[in-house]
């Protein structure tokens, strides 16, 4: 969504109702890129009352958290892998500044994993599930991650259930019908002619799904 940021702070466009999706890299790290930070946040805040989603694809995220929230963020998704330790404090720490903790996983890491964080006395209250792995835009779908989506629909019925990586008008049945229900989508909307067309797919088919 690198894209997405640089578009807006050129035309701060972003209705309230909107959500735009950040990922937070830390360079050699937990991926090989680096991308956005709190000050492309703070920049962006001044523009516009949307939710603002942010993936930290870093190994520390307990030092994101201060800046994060001063720059205006909504949401804060970490990373299971690099959270074990200390998962409870992080989420402690998130809700204590205002913001909606979220726990992501990689393609190869269980589901399991997460259901103790989504069952916490604090609990996360968004699951993204890793539908490439983590680090690039422009990769390949992974439907096999649809498994670990049906399980958590199944165990959470009222869950926010987040997929990245891949998405686009001929995979997005699949994961909606799995039970996602937020869709973070890249290349298939920044390469199409007409984006807005793209998205009312999307959105259409993940409202199909829940009507099911
Ligand atoms: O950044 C990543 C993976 O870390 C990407 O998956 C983007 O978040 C979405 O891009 P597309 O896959 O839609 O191009």
């Amino acid at each position: 969504m690198f894209k997405a940021f640089q578009l807006q702070l050129e035309a701060p466009t972003v209705k309230e109702e909107q959500t735009i999706n950040f990922k937070n890299r830390s360079a050699n790290h937990f991926v090989p890129n680096l991308t956005i930070g709190a000050p492309v946040i703070e920049s962006l805040r001044k523009h516009t009352k949307a939710y603002l989603d942010c993936h930290l694809m870093v190994t520390n995220p307990l030092d994101y958290v201060d800046p994060l929230a001063k720059a205006g963020a909504s949401g804060f998704t970490f990373h299971i892998e690099v959270a074990k330790e200390y998962w409870q404090e992080l989420i402690r720490s998130i809700k204590s500044k205002g913001m909606r903790p979220g726990v992501a996983l990689k393609p190869t890491t269980p589901v399991e994993e997460v259901f103790s964080l989504v069952e916490a006395e604090d609990p996360v209250e968004l699951v993204l599930v890793m539908t490439v792995e983590p680090g690039f835009g422009g990769q390949k779908f992974m439907p096999e991650m649809m498994e670990k989506v049906r399980a958590l629909r199944n165990k959470y019925p009222a869950l926010d259930i987040e997929v990245d990586g891949g998405l686009g008008p001929s995979t997005i049945d699949a994961a909606a019908s799995a039970g996602a229900n937020c869709i973070v989508a890249g290349s298939s909307i920044f390469g199409a002619t007409e984006p807005a067309e793209v998205i009312n797919i999307l959105r259409k088919s993940v409202e199909g799904a829940q009507q099911n």
